[in-house]
């Protein structure tokens, strides 16, 4: 490709990153902090999905209906707690929080970090080259000296159901920026979305109904979570009919109710449509042939986010995009990790992965933690039972009611709770764990820990957890375990 654009101007940096979301802000900030230059390729908005259509406006969505929850649950503060929530002012609240899709501050953000910004469609050109095509449809080509970091994120996937695209179905970005509460709400799918949203929406006022094509909610998960889901769900008030999918779906000119028919001959109406059926790559439109790669797949790259089945050290590929572990703290991971090779291959060394290096992501594969904000909320980190014994591990599982712990027991009058933990017994280390109930989302982080520091279970016994929290569910399991 040498001479293509010998007569065109380009802009050269060390690293050009296409995406500007977590895992494309992360790999840049991290690019100039080796001493090394990056521009940033931004299509939409700086902050990319999670920012304004993702994690931060869900969650903003799910926080008061928890902290509602929380104070109901305690008598003395339940009292004080009758009304329901005031749905602007949820609204609103998450408004603050995302800026209706304003990237100013993301933008200055990376301004001050000396990182300059192209806004635009980025697409491959060949081997190190990036053309970026303008609003306004002029095209601009940008060169890496070492290397170009793809970070451009999924789209949601649709299911196959008749009439989907007449109704204007919500997926994550309606699902997360709706300005008004829908009366009625179906939401196809059973996963992390799916579930959070339908707490969220019930939480603002909408009758919900599910529609799970399994037999279980959080497939994937230690059945415990999807069943602790499944129970706070329904105890709501959200209807969730397993074993159901949606056939097809129609919206009336006149009273815009939409009609939503099921494969066991039900239908039912509703006013809104979320499809939560998972993300798909959007590579089709990347230029990925001008590589020798093939366009729509994912990018399948190894621990240091090095794209595999290309030659040469020069394009990598963090975040979603990869499908190693679709989650933002693990697209920043990645890029951090991501970075490192980068600057560590520029100064001549291989970064050859295998050792816990700062250039190997490889957390991706044994402790990627997950916190669900349902309610109850659930939390997840590293192999389930069955994975672990599919891996070929000598597990042991052990499990907890964390109810019985004194400490949860104060925090909640009605706390109901779950730890499992997964021990490869040949190691005598914990290799997984799930826990469900209040403050799941912030224990998981202790098995984390655990988990990556590789902590032998004899040596946990003198990790004292204090009383009376619920951190001494960690004493209770070390018990059972028989410490
Ligand atoms: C409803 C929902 C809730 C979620 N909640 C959580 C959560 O609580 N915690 C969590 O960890 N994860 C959560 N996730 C997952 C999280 O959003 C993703 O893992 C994360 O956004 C991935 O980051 P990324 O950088 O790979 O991609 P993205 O955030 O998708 O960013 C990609 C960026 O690239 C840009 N782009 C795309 N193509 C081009 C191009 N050709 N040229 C230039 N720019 C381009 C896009 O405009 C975008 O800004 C949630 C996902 C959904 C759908
Ligand atoms: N709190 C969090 O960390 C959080 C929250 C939301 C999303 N996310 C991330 O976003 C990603 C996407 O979430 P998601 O819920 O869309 O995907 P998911 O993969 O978690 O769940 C998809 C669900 O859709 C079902 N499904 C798939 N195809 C279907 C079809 N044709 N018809 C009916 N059902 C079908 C699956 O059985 C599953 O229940 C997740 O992988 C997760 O990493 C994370």
């Amino acid at each position: 490709m040498e001479g293509i654009y010998e007569n065109t101007y380009e802009d050269t940096y060390d690293v050009v990153v296409v995406g500007g979301g977590p895992g494309g802000e992360v790999a840049a900030d991290r690019i100039v902090r080796a001493g090394l230059t990056a521009v940033v390729v931004e299509a939409e908005a700086v902050g990319g999905e999670c920012s304004y259509r993702a994690c931060v406006p869900s969650k903003a969505l799910l926080r008061p209906g928890a902290a509602r929850a929380a104070a109901r649950s305690v008598d003395g503060a339940r009292q004080a707690v009758t009304a329901e929530l005031d749905p602007a002012q949820v609204l609103a609240r998450r408004d603050r929080f995302t800026g209706r899709g304003d990237d100013t501050g993301q933008a200055e953000w990376l301004n001050g970090a000396g990182i300059p910004l192209v806004r635009g469609h980025g697409r491959l050109a060949g081997e190190r080259r990036v053309e970026v095509t303008g609003a306004d449809g002029t095209v601009r080509a940008l060169r890496a000296r070492l290397a170009v970091v793809l970070g451009k994120g999924t789209e949601p996937a649709l299911p196959p159901v008749e009439g989907l695209d007449g109704i204007g179905v919500w997926t994550n970005r309606q699902a997360t920026t709706a300005g008004s509460v829908p009366r009625r709400l179906v939401v196809i799918g059973g996963g992390v979305v799916a579930c959070e949203m339908a707490t969220a929406w019930h939480s603002l006022g909408s009758s919900v109904t599910l529609l799970v094509r399994d037999q279980a909610l959080l497939t994937g998960w230690e059945p415990c979570a999807g069943e602790e889901v499944v129970r706070g769900l329904t105890a709501l008030g959200v209807t969730v009919r397993f074993g159901v999918s949606a056939t097809r779906v129609a919206r009336d000119a006149t009273t815009r109710t939409v009609t939503v028919e099921t494969d066991d001959g039900a239908t039912l109406d509703c006013d809104e449509v979320l499809a939560a059926v998972g993300r798909r790559p959007r590579t089709a439109d990347l230029g990925l042939q001008s590589v020798g790669l093939r366009a729509g797949d994912w990018l399948p790259v190894d621990d240091t986010c090095r794209v595999t089945g290309l030659e040469g050290d020069w394009l990598y590929a963090v975040g979603d995009i990869n499908h190693r572990a679709p989650l933002t703290h693990m697209a920043k991971y990645q890029a951090r990790a991501c970075a490192a090779a980068i600057a560590e291959r520029a100064a001549g060394r291989p970064a050859d992965t295998g050792g816990r290096q700062a250039w190997s992501a490889e957390a991706d594969r044994f402790a990627v933690p997950q916190a669900v904000f349902t309610h109850p909320e659930v939390a997840s980190v590293g192999l389930t039972e069955r994975a672990a014994r599919e891996a070929g591990l000598a597990v042991r599982a052990v499990e907890y009611r964390i109810d019985d712990v004194a400490g949860a027991a104060l925090h909640a009058d009605d706390y109901r709770g779950h730890a499992k933990l997964v021990v490869d017994e040949s190691r005598g280390v914990v290799v997984g764990c799930t826990l469900t109930g209040p403050l799941a989302t912030e224990l998981i982080h202790t098995a984390t820990v655990a988990i990556v520091g590789e902590v032998p279970l004899e040596r946990l016994r003198h990790a004292v957890p204090a009383f009376p929290t619920v951190s001494e569910v960690w004493l209770r399991l070390l018990e059972a375990y028989g410490l």
